[in-house]
């Protein structure tokens, strides 16, 4: 096993409404990265993916709380920390967010170098300019992004340029972890697939140590990450490899996914299928029971009245459901 990148354990977040109500966004996720490998993390709208992102930075601010579990950067533990020293000490350098629609936040009226500038001079105030102008060259060249672009404002760069420049900018000072929530949706294909591209070249290279793809798409994850993790209503449903995860789901949710893409990913659905029925629970009193029975095609009445508890099997794979993996294969093959 390489070298723990990120570890968390157990962690749960939860955000408190103006009217005092507690919503369980984030609820009991466990999860490690280890060094060079990279995580998808895929669910509908609301199941809690940016929630989880904002989380695993351990910068907490209302209506976002943390409750407890741990977040591990490189055996460093960063939950606990003060919301100042987890912003002068870990972002940026040890953990790095894009968060969704990251390019639309870029200030129009700045060059981009200036934004580079910020970055570094967040941890480093004294690097000279001309340091830093050399670093950004070096860097967006090598990432494939042309040195005239540190000189030009957000507003003279297209939506996929303007996106792959954030990330460069994002991930100057080579993090460990790298957190990038729906970063190439919003995109035409072209430009999704130059920044997928961009990602994947970000840790051959060596400038991030791990990463973290959020995305509702799960089929997008093939191909792009090394294992991927469906979170439903805050929890994670399941967890494997992304061959496994997209050619075996085990868990109905993760198999409803896969059936409820819009678009079609060659070589890995070629059809459009249906969207899941109904809509995911509401977080302020979610079930008791399986979180997905109200919208399960094999739920028992069991499954209401009881929590699925982790299903690990032999070959690391995990899922949370109150069927047999036997079980499972059973039902998918008779349904
Ligand atoms: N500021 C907030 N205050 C209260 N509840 C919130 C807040 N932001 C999100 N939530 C709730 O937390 C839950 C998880 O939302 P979250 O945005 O993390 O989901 P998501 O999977 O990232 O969805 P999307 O892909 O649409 O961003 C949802 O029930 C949502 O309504």
């Amino acid at each position: 096993m390489g070298k723990v990148m990120l570890e968390v354990n157990n962690l749960k977040t939860k955000y408190v409404t103006r009217f005092h109500e507690d919503v369980y966004a984030v609820d009991g996720v466990s999860l490690k990265i280890e060094e060079g490998k990279s995580l998808g993390v895929a669910g509908e709208s609301g199941c809690g993916k940016s929630t989880l992102a904002l989380s695993l930075m351990g910068y907490y601010f209302a209506p976002l709380h943390y409750i407890s579990g741990d977040i591990i950067v490189d055996g460093r533990k960063i939950s606990g920390m003060k919301p100042d020293d987890v912003r002068k000490n870990i972002l940026g350098n040890e953990i790095a967010y894009i968060p969704q629609a990251a390019m639309n936040a870029l200030n129009p009226t700045q060059k981009i170098i200036r934004f580079v500038e910020d970055v570094i001079h967040a941890h480093d105030p004294k690097m000279p300019r001309k340091d830093i102008y050399d670093l950004a060259k070096e860097r967006f060249q090598i990432l494939g992004l042309p040195e005239e672009v540190l000189q030009k404002h957000a507003v003279e760069l297209s939506g996929g340029m303007k996106q792959r420049t954030v990330i460069a900018i994002s991930t100057i000072l080579s993090p460990k972890v790298l957190i990038a929530d729906e970063p190439s949706s919003a995109l035409d294909v072209t430009s999704q697939k130059m920044v997928i591209k961009m990602m994947r070249d970000l840790m051959e290279k060596g400038f991030i140590k791990s990463m973290i793809f959020i995305t509702h798409e799960l089929p997008l994850l093939y191909n792009v990450t090394d294992d991927i993790m469906v979170m439903y209503a805050g929890q994670i449903v399941e967890k494997g490899t992304a061959k496994e995860m997209v050619f075996d789901p085990l868990h109905p949710y993760s198999k409803g996914l896969m059936g409820s893409i819009i678009v079609p990913e060659e070589g890995v659905r070629e059809q459009k299928l249906t969207a899941i029925p109904g809509t995911p629970p509401n977080l302020k009193h979610p079930p008791e029971g399986c979180r997905f029975a109200d919208r399960c095609p094999y739920a028992q009445p069991t499954c209401r009245g009881m929590k699925p508890e982790v299903i690990e099997l032999p070959n690391g794979r995990e899922y949370r459901c109150l069927m047999s993996e036997r079980k499972v294969r059973e039902v998918y093959a008779n349904a």
